[in-house]
């Protein structure tokens, strides 16, 4: 936990957790989001923690199309647990050699839409399976609707009639029975989720906001603390520590607000 006195975080003893993190350490559950242009500003906001702790990083567009594989292999060399946040989305086929080139990289999770359907689901499945290196294996979480999605735009812009709330529990199911680790949803949606899933189906939540924070451009915000309270195994977190004067503090605080 928390080493108070002397007010930095203190790295604990990886622990022996599916996702090889201690997950009773809130630091560990809490997924920076890498939204920065280069690698150059991911590295020096990285740099902050000089004590040795090592945050779960998520790579996503903006960063991977500039700094490309070879820049996330070296992070998790470096020991950087690493998110690669692609969102997949294509035929069964050419996602599924798409996550053949990913497992070559040794990242931790990986995300794709589960609007792309079962079969596509499964063949992503069948190839972490068929590339996996001893007990370690990618782990696939799928995307239900986007945090950015409110009940209006789903009805008027996707023509998605049923209720939000359904339509992430039914892809959510989806993604279950299609061989998926865990899902992507927010987290006010992650106790509808385990109930129809499993209580061990990964729910991995952004939209996260600190209370007063803005929510920018998220509509299905919650705070961290009553996410993990709803069950949420991991938070994303982007702007509210990546975009403020001191994201070390910013981070620190959020975990003492989880405590
Ligand atoms: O897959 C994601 O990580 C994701 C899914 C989703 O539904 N909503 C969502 O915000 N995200 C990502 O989570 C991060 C949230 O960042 P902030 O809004 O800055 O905290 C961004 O990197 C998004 O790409």
């Amino acid at each position: 936990m928390l080493n108070r006195s002397k007010s930095r975080l203190v790295p604990l003893k990886i622990g022996a957790c599916k996702e090889g993190r201690n997950l009773q350490n809130p630091a560990h559950r809490i997924i920076l989001a890498l939204d920065v242009p280069d690698g150059k500003q991911a590295e020096r906001l990285l740099s902050v923690w000089d004590d040795g702790f090592r945050p779960f990083i998520k790579v996503g567009y903006q960063l991977f199309f500039r700094v490309g594989p070879e820049w996330v292999a070296r992070r998790k060399e470096e020991g950087y647990p690493v998110f690669l946040d692609l969102k997949l989305h294509d035929i069964p086929n050419t996602v599924a050699r798409g996550i053949e080139s990913l497992c070559r990289l040794g990242v931790d999770f990986v995300t794709l839409h589960a609007s792309g359907g079962r079969r596509m689901m499964e063949k992503a499945r069948e190839t972490v399976e068929k590339e996996a290196t001893g007990s370690r294996r990618m782990k696939l979480l799928a995307v239900t609707q986007l945090t950015s999605t409110d009940q209006q735009m789903l009805h008027e812009e996707l023509g998605i009639g049923e209720p939000l709330g359904q339509s992430v529990q039914r892809l959510a199911v989806l993604a279950h029975r299609s061989g998926m680790d865990g899902v992507i949803c927010s987290g006010l949606e992650v106790q509808t989720v385990k109930k129809a899933t499993s209580p061990e189906f990964l729910a991995v939540t952004p939209g996260i906001r600190p209370a007063g924070a803005s929510a920018h451009d998220q509509k299905r915000v919650i705070t961290p603390d009553e996410a993990l309270k709803n069950g949420a195994d991991y938070l994303v977190i982007g702007r509210p520590i990546t975009q403020v004067p001191d994201p070390k503090k910013a981070f620190q605080e959020l975990i003492e607000s989880i405590q």
